[in-house]
């Protein structure tokens, strides 16, 4: 692995992408939500002026716009008290919001699970359907889309680690939901995410894009993987890379990265590479890939045009992975980066 690094050109550009925060409360927001997370108090008084967004059993409560769109239907907290009042559940339910965020005006945002309470009666009382998120994710617009990817997370989080994995006894929230602690031992648990890899490889002309079986007709995607304890994200994206496609990478750039919570909650860190033009042939993995293949400049242009995923008895076309998947990033800076380098 050693000498696969001294020949490796690695490019940070990690600035690039951060939008201006300048004078837009962005500091002043920052320090009021890690002051909730410190200070319960604060936090449950936040919660009583805050908005909430409900969950049944770690799906969100959406309603349809007029576009045929999705959008999350986040309610205030006291009408979220009322709903629990007219479903005969006790006040305590309330208090297991968890911090999700903080409002352009100030007011803080939570999730909330209310799986224990009959889901058709919820969605009378709030006019909106509990959908799962993987199906409605893409439906969604981006902030909205983040704050629920980070509100299923956190709540999964908090439902599978209700005990200490040293001692065995049950663990205690902080009121913002952002750690537990062992009621036995002290032990602190904060929430957890794997580190992915996610890479668009280009031999210069063509770039290289996977399918696995399990994924939607037709599409492929960057190649991904999971970070191996004790790797760099340029070893894991090396492995990687060298596993499910049997190739060498020459060089790599970041991009961007991007919270993904499924299955679990990952952190998806999102690079180009690439591989020289005289070493291009594909060993893939089947056990990891159904296949993976070179597309052309033209190919991933058409295909960022289709609008509708294909459905069957279609012909077979190219399907990328929606917007607010990193894997659609990286192909249309890639794309960008093409046309840029011709028109020069
Ligand atoms: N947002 C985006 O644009 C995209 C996101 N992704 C996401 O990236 C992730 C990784 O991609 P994928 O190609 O599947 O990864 P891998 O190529 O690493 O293959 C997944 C396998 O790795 C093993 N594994 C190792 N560590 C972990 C871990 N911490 N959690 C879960 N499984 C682990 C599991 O094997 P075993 O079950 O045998 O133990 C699993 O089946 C997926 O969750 C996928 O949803 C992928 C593409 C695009
Ligand atoms: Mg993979």
């Amino acid at each position: 692995m050693a000498a696969v690094f001294r020949h490796l050109r690695i490019i940070l550009c990690a600035t690039k992408c951060l939008p201006s925060r300048c004078c837009s409360g962005f500091i002043s927001r920052a320090r009021y939500m890690n002051r909730l997370k410190e200070d319960d108090e604060a936090c449950l008084a936040a919660l009583q002026n805050g908005h909430i967004f409900l969950f049944h059993r770690l799906s969100p409560l959406l309603q349809r716009t007029e576009r045929g769109t999705l959008k999350p239907a986040p309610l205030v907290t006291s009408d979220v008290q009322s709903v629990l009042q007219r479903l005969s559940s006790d006040g305590s339910l309330l208090k297991r919001s968890v911090l999700i965020g903080c409002s352009k005006q100030n007011q803080a945002l939570f999730c909330l699970d209310v799986g224990e309470l009959d889901q058709v009666a919820v969605e009378e009382q709030c006019e909106g359907n509990f959908m799962d998120l993987r199906k409605s994710l893409f439906l969604l617009t981006g902030a909205e889309a983040h704050l629920l990817a980070k509100g299923k997370a956190l709540l999964r989080w908090h439902q599978t680690n209700r005990f200490c994995s040293a001692t065995g006894q049950p663990t205690h929230r902080n009121q913002a939901g952002s750690q537990r602690v062992c009621s036995s031992s002290g032990i602190v648990y904060y929430p957890l995410m794997s580190p992915v890899v996610i890479v668009l490889v280009s031999d210069g002309k063509r770039c290289l894009l996977g399918r696995q079986s399990s994924f939607p007709r037709g599409m492929y995607s960057a190649l991904a993987g999971f970070c191996d304890m004790g790797e760099s994200l340029e070893e894991a994206l090396c492995r990687e890379v060298a596993e499910e496609v049997g190739l060498e990478l020459q060089s790599i750039s970041y991009s961007s990265s991007q919270h993904w919570p499924f299955p679990h909650s990952s952190l998806m860190l999102g690079c180009h590479a690439s591989v020289s033009p005289a070493h291009t042939q594909l060993q893939v993995d089947h056990t990891e890939l159904e296949d993976a293949r070179w597309f052309s400049l033209e190919e991933v242009t058409s295909a960022l045009k289709v609008k509708t995923p294909p459905s069957r008895g279609d012909p077979p076309i190219l399907w990328l992975p929606p917007k607010q998947a990193i894997a659609h990033r990286l192909i249309t800076e890639w794309v960008q980066s093409k046309v840029q380098n011709s028109e020069c």
